[in-house]
């Protein structure tokens, strides 16, 4: 997978050298471009905001060095629409084929596990951070009629930017290709995946500060200790998300539990 990223502090994106990215990216699983919006700026300031139209308080980004950035690794042609509904275009590039711009926003869609899965799946995500007030709006409308674009929301709160959800998604897009976590079984039995939080864990020493580890785990019974996961799963979902129960995530009402 190939992921650009444009912002006006590309060295927020240092750490993606780091951990099992960073090996990602040694390994050529992940290819990584960071851009620096005001490198497609043209005056002696560099300035990548202006005041609103319309009126009102902070800055707007000026659309100029977005369409600047955004064809430097788009291409004029961007992801190439579909013309004739079957997927084809003049360029021969499909419609989903072409990369996916995605700008984290308050007013995009929610960010979520499936989402990652999906966009996990892609060749190429060209990622956009916006400042100040957000973007001027026509960047969003002129790539829109290019190729496919998101606005993703990484929840509910006022960020001062883009960046921090970026980095976000990034971790949990990336760790979703095949060969960037050692272990794929690790990435099975993990919160939301299977629609429901993640049972609690334990390791060594069998009791800590009076405090021990539930019996059935250290009982070798393994039907057992599955059982005990489960019911802790939906017992902790119910708690703590009951949004997320669905009847065919709970367990037929004759089925035994295990007590701990
Ligand atoms: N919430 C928020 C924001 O306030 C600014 C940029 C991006 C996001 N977001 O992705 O959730």
């Amino acid at each position: 997978m190939r992921i650009d990223i444009v912002t006006i502090f590309p060295e927020f994106f240092d750490v993606l050298d780091l951990s099992l990215l960073g090996k990602a990216r040694q390994s050529g699983l992940i290819e990584l471009g960071v851009h620096n919006l005001r490198d497609h700026t043209h005056d002696r300031h560099h300035s990548v905001d202006d005041t609103p139209y319309g009126g009102g308080a902070g800055m707007v980004m000026k659309p100029e060095p977005w369409g600047d950035a955004l064809d430097s690794i788009l291409g004029d042609g961007a992801g190439a629409r579909t013309t004739d509904g079957a997927g084809t275009t003049d360029g021969g590039v499909t419609h989903e084929d072409g990369p996916i711009l995605i700008f984290p926003s308050p007013a995009g869609d929610q960010f979520s596990q499936a989402m990652a899965r999906e966009l996990s799946l892609e060749k190429h995500l060209v990622f956009g951070c916006g400042r100040y007030e957000g973007i001027d709006q026509r960047v969003v409308d002129h790539y829109e009629a290019r190729g496919r674009v998101r606005l993703v929301s990484l929840g509910d709160y006022v960020l001062n930017g883009g960046e921090v959800a970026v980095m976000a998604m990034i971790e949990a897009i990336g760790r979703l290709i095949p060969g960037v976590v050692g272990n794929p079984e690790s990435l099975v039995e993990e919160s939301h995946e299977d629609g429901l939080l993640e049972y609690p864990s334990y390791t060594k020493p069998a009791s800590w500060r009076g405090l021990d580890v539930p019996p059935v785990l250290l009982s070798g019974n393994h039907g057992a200790i599955s059982t005990w996961r489960r019911q802790q799963q939906i017992e902790r979902t119910e708690r703590v998300r009951p949004d997320l129960v669905t009847p065919h995530l709970l367990p037929p009402a004759n089925a035994k539990t295990t007590t701990s």
